[in-house]
């Protein structure tokens, strides 16, 4: 009833049509009773005359033919309701589908990083496409056949009522038997199409999972233990489509059976009614046709009883399962009252004051304390799963502290409205996501939103506007000047279409350091007031690398710039460096006092410069004390790798 109740604004928006469109159902079935009596008359005409007069034909020719258009016209009158009741309801069924993916696509776009942290990219692509296909049927087929059925039962009982209250008693004995079996065989058929569905989403999921992961499968050769895997869900999909073949297939011959034998009763008992003199007046021959005619016509509503039973269970449970993403709240959002609309520019003064962050009872960052002025390029770095990626997620909120304040121009970023939060901050993630769309447009994927109408949620589709498709025209000297910046200018020059090539499916398919390089120019193209890069140089070489930063030199003048690396020659370059270890900072200061310093960054640097010593010399040496002492380096830097191997593990 609460998931009615809910659906109801989008009802109400066609209501008109679900009116219209119901009344059209009644009104056609009470047509559809009429050929029967036009065949009643023409029999009862025939069959009376010939009992009175045996070489009378009872009924003229005229009358025939009126009684045979009859039949017809009911038959195309019927038709055409029925045709304008489908357009009416299943135009409105498939309206409202639209109107609840947008909708929900709608509130999906306003959900946060934990959200996604949790959700299934399978299980909500299910959602939007198989359970709202269920909600949709329930709304459009559902709805009319839940009308049809009782129009029809009301109509076709009225009329057999009048036509002997004795085989209408009969009827009514019988059909609660018949109407309750196939409700429970529809039950269980819908059951078992909704574990049939949950092992769709599964494998759904999965496949999304596996192409997304091709790489990965590839590489590590575990193409076997895939398949097997799904092969393994693909074969419980099997079992369970199979127990449900084993339920819906018999529904119709079992409906037959039943049917059959309360045919046969009124036979039997219609016959003994008609034989009998005293009835001669009351029940003729016309009559009993006209009775078994009307009962037939209640063979597929009562087939549809328990049909109709599974498509609401099944659509009024789909549409629980989308009220959960309708209901879905993002952890970090606007506050009324809290949020200082009041804010719309900053500056990039950021400062981390005893902020700590925790998962479950593991503290991730502890205690920490940072001043980062506005133009600073503080760089980052600390060992793997020390916090550093959690420490940039909390400027840009992606997720709050559970203690402690983070301050960006003063305010607490807690209440600073999001969208300001957003335009200021650009973050260039460790595993950049680009979208099957030209080089251009992914460069300038976050300067383009001004120019798209906003699209209205919760409101009708029928009367808006048909909105023109407007293609995205990224401004050329933007986009080139952020790809300069980054590096990529050279890139795109050999690529065959330039800026307008495709990239992904459809295109063609970037290096891990062009795809970094494309993330950080569509970064930089906002010019926002805080740019955090995180470990996203990973993949490109030192000379690259080099000129990036310079780049970034050259754009960031004022701006703060956070930087998240592990390799020291990308880190020099920052104003200060702050080391991170086991979610707290065990060493800050330049690149010249850390090294002075002696610690985790003076290891780190190192341990790079004799690994990068032994890849320039390269070759074999003549001297034998030179080779002696490589070899010593050699031992020390695999010595030191696996130094590393095992925090990684710890
Ligand atoms: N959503 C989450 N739920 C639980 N733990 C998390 C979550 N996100 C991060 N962590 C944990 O927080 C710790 C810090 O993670 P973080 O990604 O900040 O490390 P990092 O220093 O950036 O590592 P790397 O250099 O490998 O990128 C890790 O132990 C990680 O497992």
């Amino acid at each position: 009833m609460d998931s009615l109740r809910s659906l109801w604004p989008y009802l109400k928006m066609h209501r008109r049509q679900y009116l219209i469109g119901l009344v059209l159902v009644v009104i056609a079935n009470s047509v559809n009773l009429l050929p029967f009596y036009f065949i009643r008359l023409t029999i009862d005409g025939l069959t009376g005359a010939r009992d009175a007069d045996p070489g009378t034909a009872g009924i003229t020719l005229t009358q025939a033919g009126l009684y045979a258009l009859g039949i017809v016209g009911a038959a195309v009158t019927a038709g055409t309701l029925m045709l304008f009741m489908r357009r009416l309801i299943v135009v409105a069924s498939r309206q409202t589908e639209y109107e609840v993916r947008r909708d929900i696509f709608g509130h999906l776009q306003t959900l946060d990083k934990p959200y996604y942290d949790r959700a299934s990219t399978g299980d909500l692509m299910n959602r939007l496409t198989g359970d709202l296909s269920a909600v949709r049927e329930m709304l459009g087929f559902g709805a009319w056949q839940i009308v049809n059925i009782v129009s029809g039962f009301a109509t076709a009982f009225a009329v057999m009522f009048s036509l002997s209250w004795q085989l209408t008693l009969i009827v009514l004995a019988v059909l609660p038997i018949i109407v309750g079996v196939l409700t429970y065989l529809a039950r269980l058929i819908s059951t078992r199409h909704r574990l049939a569905q949950e092992q769709n989403s599964k494998i759904a999921g999965k496949a999304q999972e596996n192409f997304s992961g091709a790489r990965v499968v590839k590489g590590y050769a575990i193409e076997d233990r895939e398949v097997a895997e799904y092969k393994a869900m693909n074969l419980e999909l099997l079992r369970r489509n199979i127990a449900l073949t084993k339920v819906d297939g018999p529904l119709r011959s079992f409906t037959s059976l039943l049917l059959g034998l309360a045919f046969g009763l009124i036979l039997l008992v219609g016959g003994r009614l008609i034989i009998d003199p005293a009835n001669a007046q009351t029940f003729t021959v016309g009559m009993f046709v006209q009775f078994v005619g009307t009962l037939e016509r209640l063979t597929f509503p009562m087939l549809m009883v328990g049909w109709i039973t599974g498509v609401i269970q099944r659509g009024l449970g789909s549409w629980r399962r989308l009220r959960e993403l309708y209901d879905a709240r993002p952890q970090v959002q606007d506050v009324p009252g809290r949020t200082d609309t009041s804010i719309r520019q900053l500056r990039g003064d950021l400062s981390f004051e005893n902020v700590s962050v925790q998962y479950g009872d593991r503290e991730v960052l502890s205690h920490i304390n940072l001043s980062v002025p506005a133009g600073t390029f503080l760089g980052i770095t600390g060992p793997t799963g020390s916090g550093k990626t959690v420490l940039g997620q909390l400027i840009t909120r992606s997720m709050d502290p559970t203690s402690g304040v983070v301050r960006l121009d003063g305010h607490d970023v807690r209440v600073i409205p999001l969208t300001a939060l957003h335009d200021a901050v650009a973050v260039v993630p460790q595993e950049p996501f680009l979208f099957s769309d030209t080089i251009a447009n992914n460069i300038a994927f976050g300067i383009e939103k001004q120019e798209l109408p906003p699209v209205p949620l919760g409101v009708s589709v029928v009367g808006l506007p048909v909105l023109p498709h407007v293609p995205q025209s990224p401004d050329p000297a933007r986009v080139e000047n952020a790809a300069r910046l980054a590096g990529l200018l050279d890139d795109v020059r050999d690529f065959p279409e330039g800026f307008g090539t495709m990239l992904g499916e459809r295109g063609v398919t970037l290096s891990g350091g062009q795809r970094q390089r494309t993330a950080v120019a569509r970064a930089i193209v906002r010019e926002p007031a805080i740019l955090i890069l995180d470990d996203s140089l990973s993949a490109v070489d030192t000379e690259t690398e080099r000129k990036i930063l310079d780049g970034l030199r050259e754009v960031s003048a004022g701006r703060t710039v956070i930087l998240i690396a592990h390799r020291v020659s990308t880190l020099r370059h920052a104003d200060r460096i702050v080391v991170l270890e086991e979610g707290r900072v065990t060493e800050a200061g330049s690149h010249d006092e850390l090294l002075a310093l002696g610690g985790h960054y003076a290891e780190l640097e190192r341990l790079q410069r004799l690994a990068s010593d032994l890849d320039e010399e390269g070759g074999a040496p003549g001297d034998p004390e030179v080779a002696a002492d490589r070899l010593a380096a050699r031992r020390e830097a695999i010595r030191a790798a696996q130094q590393t191997r095992q925090e990684v593990v710890k």
